[in-house]
């Protein structure tokens, strides 16, 4: 199992490359399944997550490979499809193949797809899913583990889903990306309330109507979709937009080592609230089109937030600003309002020195001068995060042990990390 060796103690300096967002190259290559002829996508992150997706797809008879002349691009082929199954084997190790549900069950009418496995950082059900495809008019029925899903016939005998109005009892990001791509195909009109903004969404969106789909609002809390017969290849490769959860790492990096970095392909736009509490810290951040530049230096100082749906503070980046809170002057206070167990990187981060006290949703951490490095666990995707940022301010060597959740979600963290000068390595413990 691979394990990320770090010596703490060096300001971060120079360029960094952000990549592709996987939140949404993940519902866009499931995506792919909606629709006969080929589709392209570019600047694909490298992360085991989308390689799983890829599986998943292949699986099911889909052709979905890298290619070999450009390493960000895919080349998926749902014309072939000889399976609407998605089994456990796959889906236990990523929740997001929920994401293949709308799809299968938009073109094909049928779907069985395995309940997603329990995730580390909250019980995560789809329900809202589920429900939505219901309203659709599709019969769903969960058994041994498994969503069974059927669309209902047609005057012509067919079995297309049904446009309806949805309102989802809270925001769900894949729930709305599920039902925007079950309604794509469907019958008639689809509305649907509470929908969440995030920028993948509008991401998945664009990549819809480029395969001729009719939908409008993307990006607010309504979204309205005109269910067409099908869909075809777009013109163009699909470029998937700068994940802004990879660029907020790097922005905390700088923020807790000090130095001067600007990430290139970076969307300040879609990390407002980041910014804003990066710079009550004490960073510089300024910007352009694509681009962000942060410099740092001394100790930050304690920033207190709360998380919540786009456009407000991201859950996803709760960890990476918690690790910068643990070295600054002051304290903080942060809550957790999305997952009801994220707060796992508490313990770890402790074990570099961190003073921190959890109540129910809330953390209370106390900035201490310095961490000191030691054996850590990752226990999730973010908490990894966490922890490398911890470990590169933390004073002699750090081991982040089980990176597999990191590399479910990052694209060559270290690589890049080393990159702006950052001690850190790989190094295997078999
Ligand atoms: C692949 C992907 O895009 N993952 C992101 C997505 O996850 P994901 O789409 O799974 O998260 P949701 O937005 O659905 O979850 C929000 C809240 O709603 C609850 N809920 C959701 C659906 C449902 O059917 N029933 C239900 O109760 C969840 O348990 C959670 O408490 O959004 C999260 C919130 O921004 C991010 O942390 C994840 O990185
Ligand atoms: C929680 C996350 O991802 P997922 O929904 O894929 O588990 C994340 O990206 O932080």
């Amino acid at each position: 199992m691979d394990q990320l060796l770090i010596r703490g103690g060096r300001p971060l300096q120079g360029e960094v490359t952000i990549s592709g967002a996987k939140n949404a190259a993940l519902p866009e290559l499931c995506a792919a399944l909606l629709c006969p002829e080929p589709l392209v996508l570019h600047n694909v992150p490298r992360l085991q997550d989308v390689a799983t997706t890829l599986k998943v797809l292949r699986h099911m008879g889909a052709g979905a490979e890298r290619s070999t002349e450009r390493e960000d691009e895919v080349r998926l082929d749902a014309s072939t499809i000889t399976s609407t199954e998605a089994p456990y084997e796959l889906v236990k190790t990523m929740r997001a193949s929920i994401l293949v549900l709308g799809p299968l069950l938009a073109r094909f009418g049928t779907a069985r797809v395995s309940l997603p496995g329990g995730c580390a950082i909250g019980s995560r059900p789809v329900d809202q899913h589920i429900k939505g495809m219901q309203a659709m008019g599709a019969e769903i029925t969960v058994e041994h583990g498994f969503i069974n899903a059927l669309a209902p016939l047609n005057a012509a005998g067919q079995r297309r889903l049904r446009g309806a109005r949805i309102t989802t009892d809270m925001v769900t990001v894949t729930g709305t990306e599920n039902l925007m791509m079950a309604a794509v195909l469907a019958e008639g009109e689809t509305v649907l309330e509470n929908a969440a903004q995030e920028p993948e969404i509008p991401d998945l969106a664009e990549l819809l109507i480029a395969m001729g789909a009719r939908i409008e609002g993307h990006g607010t809390h309504r979204i309205r979709i005109q269910g067409v017969s099908a869909l075809h290849a777009p013109v163009r490769p699909h470029h998937i937009v700068a994940d802004r959860i990879e660029a907020g790492t790097f922005l905390c990096a700088v923020a807790a080592t000090g130095g001067d970095v600007t990430l290139r392909h970076a969307r300040a736009d879609h990390l407002d609230a980041v910014i804003d509490k990066l710079r009550e810290t004490g960073a510089a951040v300024t910007a352009g089109e694509d681009w962000i530049r942060v410099q740092a230096s001394g100790r930050p100082r304690a920033v207190s937030f709360r998380t919540s749906e786009y456009p407000a503070f991201p859950t996803d980046m709760q960890a990476q600003f918690m690790a910068v809170n643990c070295i600054a002057e002051g304290a903080a206070k942060i809550s957790e309002t999305i997952f009801e167990n994220r707060f796992m990187h508490v313990n770890e981060l402790m074990r570099l020195g961190a003073r921190i006290e959890v109540d129910g949703h809330t953390a209370m951490v106390t900035g201490v001068p310095r961490l000191s490095g030691a054996t850590v666990m990752a226990t999730d995707l973010r908490a990894s995060a966490s922890l490398v940022i911890a470990g590169l301010v933390a004073e002699g060597q750090t081991l982040v042990d089980r990176i597999y959740h990191l590399d479910r979600g990052y694209d060559r963290m270290e690589a890049k990390l080393r990159g702006l000068g950052a001690d850190i390595e790989r190094v295997s413990n078999r």
